[in-house]
């Protein structure tokens, strides 16, 4: 099978004065490099329409083949080698979507309950049992087989009653919280930790410790919401950790910069591409998506943008969607398909999957129901979303 990889490649600094030369540059170094890749570098561009990435030159290019093996290559070594050539933006959207669509799993008879997905969602307080339920929901509507909420006990009837798919259990706030929802963790592919949790340092503390068993016990998990309150306190807990996905909005994602990168940066609604991928790195390669009017994630090696689709209607809960259909693909994209042939690894496949999800959730919701849109309307379509954009 053949793929064709259109992207952009960033050249920064000195020696890339003029489009020319730089191109020249550029090309020589792939290919020198890269013999048995056929690149074809087209004309420079200045701008990149999905992103601020006119901070420096951006050139289009078109890669043959061998994508993955190019991108595994994308070592320091090679970075520095190419002296300013350094980040790579991925932007075609067809062959993310195709390598999106080859991960999602056939449904056959074959399969046995579970084994589309558990996914476990820990958040849930007095004050918002919305989120965590958006969360759970929107996993079994992606096609998980079983959604678990670990939650407060004062949230747990609350949830119950919202759905009778979920399964809910009253432990967060208990004494032996961590052992007790330990239990359940070797039955669980992949979790979402966050929406609703609240700041009660008594929890955050109890989260703190999950995390550190969710990693001992090499599970993938998606932190978002006050889970990223917590990581702004203590941002060890997930450094260099390869199975975690952070899902910040615009606020969120500047009070990580503050902690992690020690720099005041705005909230936009559309982030810069240079500072998510700076982010990515001072974490360890962490996986990071900044949402916003362009959804912009990076590992700190490819950066991919998403800004297809959505709507003008800021409704609280849209990132609860987010966050559970992302784990389900989290645990997807990692098991399933033939990565050699992906145009960008799992934990991005997967980011970019909710991202164009969501926003297709969004963009039908609001043509049906306006400025009366919230997120339950945009939960009921995410089959029509998920079928459009990756088949049944
Ligand atoms: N139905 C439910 O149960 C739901 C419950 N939820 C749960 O609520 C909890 C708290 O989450 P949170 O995001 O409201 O709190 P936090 O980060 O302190 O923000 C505080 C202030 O920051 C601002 N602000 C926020 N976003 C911004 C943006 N994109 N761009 C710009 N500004 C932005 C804004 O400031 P303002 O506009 O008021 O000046 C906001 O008031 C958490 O557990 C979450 O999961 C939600 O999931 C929704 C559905
Ligand atoms: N300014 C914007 N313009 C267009 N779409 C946006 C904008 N901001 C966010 N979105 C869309 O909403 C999705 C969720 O982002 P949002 O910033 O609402 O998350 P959140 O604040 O964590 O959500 P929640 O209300 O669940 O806590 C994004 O992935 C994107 O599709």
């Amino acid at each position: 099978m053949r793929f064709v990889h259109d992207f952009f490649l960033k050249g920064r600094g000195k020696g890339y004065t003029d489009n020319t030369t730089a191109t020249a540059v550029i090309k020589e170094t792939i290919v020198l490099r890269f013999q048995r890749i056929r690149v074809t570098l087209s004309k420079g561009y200045h701008r990149c329409d999905s992103s601020r990435l006119n901070q420096s030159t951006v050139f289009r290019c078109t890669l043959l083949d061998k994508f993955p093996l190019f991108l595994k290559s994308l070592s320091t070594q090679f970075q520095s080698s190419c002296r300013g050539l350094h980040h790579l933006i991925s932007t075609n959207d067809e062959a993310l979507l195709a390598s999106c669509r080859a991960f999602i799993p056939s449904l056959t008879n074959a399969l046995h309950k579970g084994q589309a997905g558990r996914i476990g969602v820990l958040g849930g307080s007095e004050e918002y049992t919305g989120a965590p339920y958006f969360a759970a929901i929107s996993a079994l509507k992606v096609g998980a087989d079983i959604a678990h909420v670990f939650c407060a006990k004062p949230a747990a009837a609350v949830i119950k009653t919202y759905s009778p798919e979920l399964i809910v259990h009253p432990l967060l706030d208990t004494d032996n919280a961590v052992d007790a929802i330990m239990e359940w963790v070797p039955r669980m592919h992949s979790f979402v930790i966050g929406p609703g949790l609240g700041r009660d340092p008594k929890i955050l503390n109890t989260v703190g410790h999950l995390i550190e068993r969710l990693k001992e016990a090499d599970r993938l998990f998606v932190l978002d919401a006050d889970a990223l309150f917590l990581i702004t306190e203590k941002p060890e807990l997930i450094k260099g950790y390869p199975k975690v996905i952070l899902t910040p909005n615009s606020v969120e994602f500047a009070r990580l910069c503050t902690a992690v990168l020690g720099e005041e940066v705005k909230p936009a609604p559309s982030a810069s591409a240079e500072k998510v991928r700076e982010l990515a790195i001072a974490f360890g390669h962490v996986t990071i998506l900044h949402k916003g009017a362009t959804d912009v994630a990076s590992n700190g090696r490819l950066t991919v943008c998403c800004a297809g689709g959505g709507s003008n209607r800021r409704c609280g809960g849209q990132g609860d969607l987010l966050a559970g259909s992302l784990a389900v693909l989290f645990h997807w994209a990692t098991g399933f398909g033939d990565r050699a042939a992906a145009a960008a690894p799992p934990e991005l496949l997967a980011v970019y999957a909710a991202c164009r999800l969501t926003r297709e959730c969004a963009r039908l919701a609001y043509s049906q129901h306006g400025r009366s849109t919230t997120t339950t309307d945009m939960v009921r379509l995410i089959h029509q979303a998920f079928s459009f954009l990756f088949g049944p």
